[in-house]
């Protein structure tokens, strides 16, 4: 969700997992959003989203790691290690189907709506909020969008956006770790 502490939490696993490259959804916004008939701009919609142009990355990638991880200048190691990790930071990362099947670990951020409003409220966009776009048009697509989801059986783990940086940090790069253990 919006202010969860995604990009936050994406940093920090980015600086600790080794061969690990980053892709930001907020990067594949269009250049011209579309007024709904909320009277907003709409932000909070995958159509929003040039999510083909993401997809197109993400396969780039998949292709070759090595090869993606040079053009984005993130240093390899030089040594055994054959594992190289993506991290998709973003807030309709499971609405967009040709993407979900394709993820390993599927997390999801979430924190109470007053905390979310209070994180929003002091963040600074590129284009900055109108007054009301936070309950008349982030917050319900926010809920329609996880509803569907669920709805549709997409697992994820779900993280408590409330704890502190470091706990929520030292969780995910554990289960990542113990994951690609048991992988091999
Ligand atoms: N664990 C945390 N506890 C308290 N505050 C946090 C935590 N993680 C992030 N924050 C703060 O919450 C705000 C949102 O964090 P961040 O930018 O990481 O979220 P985001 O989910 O990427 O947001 P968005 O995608 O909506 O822009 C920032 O001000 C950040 O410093
Ligand atoms: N990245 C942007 O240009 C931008 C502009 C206006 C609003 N947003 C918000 O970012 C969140 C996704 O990270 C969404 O909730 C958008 O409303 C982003």
């Amino acid at each position: 969700m919006t202010n969860g502490g995604k990009s936050t939490l994406t940093s920090r696993l980015h600086k600790a997992l080794p061969n690990c490259c980053v892709i930001h959804q907020d990067d594949f916004y269009k250049d011209q959003i579309a007024v709904g008939e909320d009277g907003f701009k709409q932000w909070d919609v995958l159509e929003s989203l040039d999510m083909e142009a993401m997809l197109s990355t993400v396969r780039a990638w998949v292709k070759d790691p090595r090869k993606f991880a040079r053009a984005h200048g993130v240093s390899l190691q030089p040594s055994a290690s054959d594992t190289h990790i993506l991290l998709l930071d973003g807030f309709l990362l499971y609405s967009y189907k040709p993407l979900v099947d394709m993820y390993s670990h599927r997390y999801f951020l979430t924190v109470p709506y007053e905390e979310c409003k209070r994180r929003r409220s002091n963040r600074s966009y590129m284009v900055p909020d109108p007054p009301g776009l936070f309950d008349g048009h982030v917050w319900p697509m926010y809920q329609k969008y996880k509803r569907e989801m669920e709805q549709d059986g997409v697992e994820v783990v779900y993280l408590d956006g409330t704890k502190s940086r470091e706990e929520l940090f030292r969780q995910v790069l554990e289960d990542v770790q113990n994951r690609l253990l048991n992988r091999s």
